[in-house]
């Protein structure tokens, strides 16, 4: 056992120090190169990162359940996640135990190597998780509570609920799933994996400076979405302020997931002047119908809108200002049983109370695109605000 090899450098592209190890002097280099590098979202700050930070290709997401009920050892493995999802969010090892001959490594290793790739890892807490297990009642937010029956939806228990979420986002794959992965083999003897979902590509933009990505429907997607600089309408509609009645949850936020399969094949048999009616928006330029420019705000007072449009329905206008931080992902399972392709979108929306996805939601029962896709898996969950030096994810629940 050599205790250099404890201090193992992951990704290549960060200074003169690479596998063989990294002794005290470099860690403190290390950290002063890794400020620097571009591909390292902050993991501690006053919000929890991956929500307004640019949001990147890749996602992993799961949904877990607690399967003990004692109290410490929910809290032990709260404290071990975020020394684990810190340490790989700076594309280093999972820490402890990499150079023990005789037990299996801290890390599975897939990861070693590979850049930090703007990884985010981001926690949730479900509705389930204040029930009778942990003593928590009195910490739950009036506003976490399970969605209602929303039509049209036809969820599958596969793909529904959990007691803990965690969103995995970063510009390699590997490096999503090396985290998630990781994250439940130190949970191992305290949750389960209850479902899990992969995304390929971004179908929303977070900042200003991204260009708008297209879904598997081949249209843009996240034009009108809040972006990180709009801070009026993250305060107003992302961020939980003073309004909650939990004050431990200042500056979270409530994510509400939905695995929406589309109908690929059915869609592609579709004419053009008829997909571009149902999202209200020209296919190729992203304008919405009557205007010109992606950019340009529909005009909702026009007819060139049609009455049951995405755009129309969806929009703060219809919805009395409502706004969702959407930040979802592409997703295949392969085909289904009658050989059909298994897509479509894992929409995921951040906000600051979920009755602003159930009032979209509402108003979209009337949408055109419901032809076209079936709800069929569901989750919501609050997000603590950030973690500070020291702190751990979720600290204020049990302080
Ligand atoms: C309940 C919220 C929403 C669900 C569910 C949803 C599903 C869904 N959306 C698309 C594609 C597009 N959506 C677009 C805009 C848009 N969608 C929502 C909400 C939900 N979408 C909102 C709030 C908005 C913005 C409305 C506005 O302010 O104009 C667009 C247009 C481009 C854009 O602004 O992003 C597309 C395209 C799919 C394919 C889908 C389910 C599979
Ligand atoms: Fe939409």
């Amino acid at each position: 056992m050599t205790p250099a090899l404890s201090r193992r450098r992951l990704f290549s592209g960060l200074g003169a120090v690479g596998i063989g190890g990294l002794v005290a002097a470099d860690a403190t280099a290390m950290s002063a190169s890794a400020a620097n590098d571009p591909q390292i979202v902050p993991f501690r700050a006053a919000n929890q990162a991956g929500i307004v930070t640019p949001q990147q290709d890749r996602l992993t997401f799961a949904a877990f359940d607690v399967v003990t009920k004692d109290r410490a050892e929910l809290v032990r493995l709260l404290k071990t996640w975020t020394t684990a999802a810190e340490s790989m969010t700076k594309g280093q090892l999972v820490p402890g135990g990499e150079t023990d001959l005789q037990a299996p490594p801290a890390d599975t290793g897939e990861a070693d190597g590979l850049k930090p790739g703007n990884l985010t890892v981001t926690i949730g807490f479900g509705p389930s998780l204040f029930d009778d297990r942990f003593g928590l009642a009195s910490k739950k937010p009036a506003a976490l509570k399970p969605l209602p029956k929303l039509a049209p939806e036809n969820l599958d228990p596969a793909y529904t609920g959990g007691d803990l979420c965690i969103q995995a986002c970063a510009d390699d794959p590997q490096v999503t799933f090396h985290a998630v992965r990781n994250l439940a083999r130190l949970g191992a003897g305290t949750v389960v994996l209850r479902w899990m979902q992969l995304g390929f590509g971004r179908t929303a933009s977070t900042s200003s400076a991204q260009a708008t990505p297209r879904n598997l429907m081949g249209f843009k997607d996240g034009t009108r979405n809040v972006r990180a600089e709009q801070t009026d309408v993250l305060d107003r509609c992302v961020w939980i302020g003073d309004e909650t009645d939990q004050p431990w949850l200042r500056g979270g936020s409530y994510v509400v997931a939905r695995r929406i399969r589309m109908y690929i094949e059915t869609w592609d048999r579709d004419y053009l002047a008829d997909q571009q009616n149902v999202f209200g928006r020209y296919k190729a330029s992203g304008a919405p119908l009557g205007r010109t420019d992606e950019f340009d705000t529909p005009d909702l007072g026009s007819s060139d809108i049609p009455d049951n449009a995405h755009i129309r329905l969806a929009s703060p206008e219809h919805n009395g200002g409502i706004h969702l931080l959407r930040r979802g992902y592409s997703f295949t399972d392969g085909i289904d049983a009658t050989g059909n392709l298994l897509g479509g979108l894992f929409f995921i929306a951040y906000m600051k109370d979920p009755k602003q996805f159930v009032t979209v939601q509402t108003a979209l029962a009337g949408d055109a695109l419901n032809e076209y896709i079936q709800h069929i898996g569901s989750g919501v969950f609050v997000c603590p605000p950030g973690v500070t030096p020291g702190q751990y994810w979720g600290q204020g629940l049990f302080t």
